[in-house]
């Protein structure tokens, strides 16, 4: 009896530190924001490459997200979604809009100058265009995969006569999970809820 009383009182010690306590493994701002662009990319109907855009200013604000999808009025189940074929005009190059362009659109504030952006792959020439003319200053990406193409190697050259500082990501985790059904969970034991018993 006297031991069971003493394993509660630890066991209280321990979810009572655990919840009185800020939490340690929240998301950092970077982890944060390339995350969103993750996500966005999630919307994507592209079925090789899903790439995601998120736009944040000097104070931290999301000011615009995109991920790569055909444009308004132009229907994904009609456009081609293809690499390659006879004609180019039956592949997805000629229509798809890319998400940094579509997050620069998306921008819900008047312009984003000085803002960063968060991308999965690094910009293609016509994004890096864009990124440099609508006055973002930064690009973090994830991605690299086609530093040998002569688009990523443009893109870079204008950057750095631009000024525009680009880093790789490095994520600290290699996964975030996002579970809807945690906001449920126990508190204290950071468990799911016990299911209920069936009523006869
Ligand atoms: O800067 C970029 C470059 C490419 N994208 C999009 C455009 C396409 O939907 C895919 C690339 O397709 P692949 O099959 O990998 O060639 O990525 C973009 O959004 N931003
Ligand atoms: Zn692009």
């Amino acid at each position: 009896m006297v031991e069971a009383e003493s394993s509660k009182e630890v066991s209280n010690a321990i979810f009572s530190r655990d919840v009185d306590k800020k939490r340690e493994d929240y998301l950092e701002w970077t982890d944060y924001f390339m995350a969103t662009a993750f996500l966005a990319a999630k919307r994507s109907k592209d079925p090789c490459s899903q790439v995601g855009a998120c736009i944040v200013n000097q104070e931290k604000r999301i000011v615009g997200v995109g991920y790569n999808g055909m444009p308004f009025g132009c229907s994904d189940d009609e456009y081609p979604w293809k690499k390659a074929s006879t004609s180019r005009l039956e592949t997805k190059y000629l229509y798809v809009c890319h998400a940094e362009m579509n997050a620069i659109l998306n921008k819900n504030c008047s312009d984003v100058k000085n803002c960063t952006i968060y991308v999965a792959l690094f910009p293609c020439n016509e994004c890096a265009k864009l990124i440099i003319q609508s006055g973002i200053s930064e690009v973090v990406y994830m991605s690299d995969k086609h530093s040998a193409k002569e688009e990523t190697i443009a893109a870079k050259r204008m950057f750095d006569s631009a000024g525009i500082k680009y880093w790789q990501y490095v994520p600290k985790r290699k996964q975030i999970t996002i579970d809807f059904t945690e906001i449920d969970w126990n508190r204290m034991t950071q468990l799911p809820p016990t299911p209920l018993k069936e009523t006869k």
